[in-house]
């Protein structure tokens, strides 16, 4: 690698950085113009995902305009589903669609092919290692177990998991299994992703906040821990961060017991739990996307926020959740030079 070292490689590896390296959940998306253009030669959204060439194309289209410090793979957490032969589709204002699955069809579930399946997924990290500036790092990832399970049962998303909660109690052993199963695909697929050129991967949990405390442990951190056992088991220089979107007071517990390299922050985490949690190391977050849709002093002062109470520690700037398609173009703009101390 590089002599130059990628910022967001030495916050995961401890250190702070000033000011802190960024980047945004679905920076790659519908609030961009170009994505949407190439989006509408693309065919389906999947066929995007799986073409290297336009999936390459629109990873790279928010590093050109913004200059981020990472860049994340163009996927989506549901392409597992869709190796396992769940019959994804995204449906224009519906959101993921798949065939719901039941105990029997859980046991039946063939792993076998996924990884070939997801290999133009693989060859687009790669394209993307040699088309990125030496030193923007580049971010893969996957979905948690239980936030992919969540849409396996229910077949599209739902406001509070209410399938995927009742599945469990109801069907343990079957949830188990199922919930092992994507452990144990998701670590390959990332070590894949690592091998293709990754610098780190993130682990996406964003249905965790629907969890009790018995469900969290065993649902959001189990599996969360088996990934990343299985992953630094087999290349011990992974970084990995994870999201649990939601986890509010579990997310102390959720770090040491995942033994993530770093935790990302929803913007419902306050600032001084945030910091007490950094100093058990590094966290990502955690501006509400709504300020960037809102702009002006309410982006700012969001912003300066997080960069008071976190900005001394080891920190990635990033949003609390996905940017929004209503966000304006501009507004990351702004956001990027305030982050930056360039318009202060
Ligand atoms: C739950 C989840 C999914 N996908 C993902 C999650 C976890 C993070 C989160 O909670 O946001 C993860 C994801 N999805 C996408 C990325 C790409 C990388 C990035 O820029 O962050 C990532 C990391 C692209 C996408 N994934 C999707 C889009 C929009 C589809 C389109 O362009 O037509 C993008 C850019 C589709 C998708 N994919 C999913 C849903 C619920 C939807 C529909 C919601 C919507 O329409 O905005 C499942």
């Amino acid at each position: 690698m590089s002599s130059k070292s990628r910022k967001i490689v030495d916050v995961l590896n401890g250190k702070t950085v000033s000011p802190p390296p960024l980047w945004l959940m679905r920076q790659a998306g519908r609030y961009l113009p170009e994505y949407r253009a190439t989006r509408a030669v693309a065919g389906s959204f999947l066929d995007l995902c799986y073409s290297p060439e336009l999936a390459t194309e629109v990873t790279l289209q928010p590093i050109r305009r913004y200059g981020f410090d990472a860049a994340i793979l163009f996927s989506d957490i549901l392409v597992i589903p869709d190796a396992l032969k769940r019959n994804v589709r995204f449906e224009e204002g519906h959101g993921p669609r798949l065939d719901p699955i039941d105990a029997a069809g859980i046991h039946a579930l063939e792993g076998k092919g996924v990884l070939d399946h997801l290999q133009p997924v693989l060859e687009t990290v790669g394209r993307l290692r040699g088309s990125l500036p030496e030193e923007t790092a580049l971010l893969g990832f996957c979905g948690a177990p239980w936030t992919v399970a969540t849409y396996m049962i229910a077949g599209h998303g739902t406001p509070d998991q209410a399938p995927a909660r009742l599945f469990a109690y109801r069907e343990p052993k079957a949830f188990a299994y199922l919930l092992d199963m994507l452990a144990d695909l998701s670590a390959d697929y990332l070590v894949a992703q690592i091998d293709a050129g990754a610098d780190a991967v993130q682990i996406f949990d964003s249905w965790a906040g629907v969890l009790g405390e018995k469900e969290f442990s065993e649902f959001a951190i189990k599996p969360v821990r088996r990934i990343i056992d299985s992953v630094k088991s087999r290349r011990p220089q992974a970084k990995i961060i994870a999201f649990a979107k939601g986890a509010g007071l579990f997310l102390k517990t959720y770090r040491q017991d995942t033994r993530a390299d770093a935790i990302g922050l929803d913007w419902s985490v306050p600032l001084a739990f945030a910091a007490e949690l950094q100093k058990d190391g590094p966290v990502q977050g955690n501006l509400d996307p709504m300020r960037v849709v809102a702009g002006g002093t309410a982006l700012d002062e969001g912003i300066d926020a997080i960069l008071q109470a976190l900005g001394n520690g080891p920190l990635i700037f990033n949003l609390g959740h996905g940017i929004t398609p209503q966000a304006d173009p501009e507004n990351v703009t702004r956001l990027v030079a305030r982050v930056r101390g360039e318009a202060r």
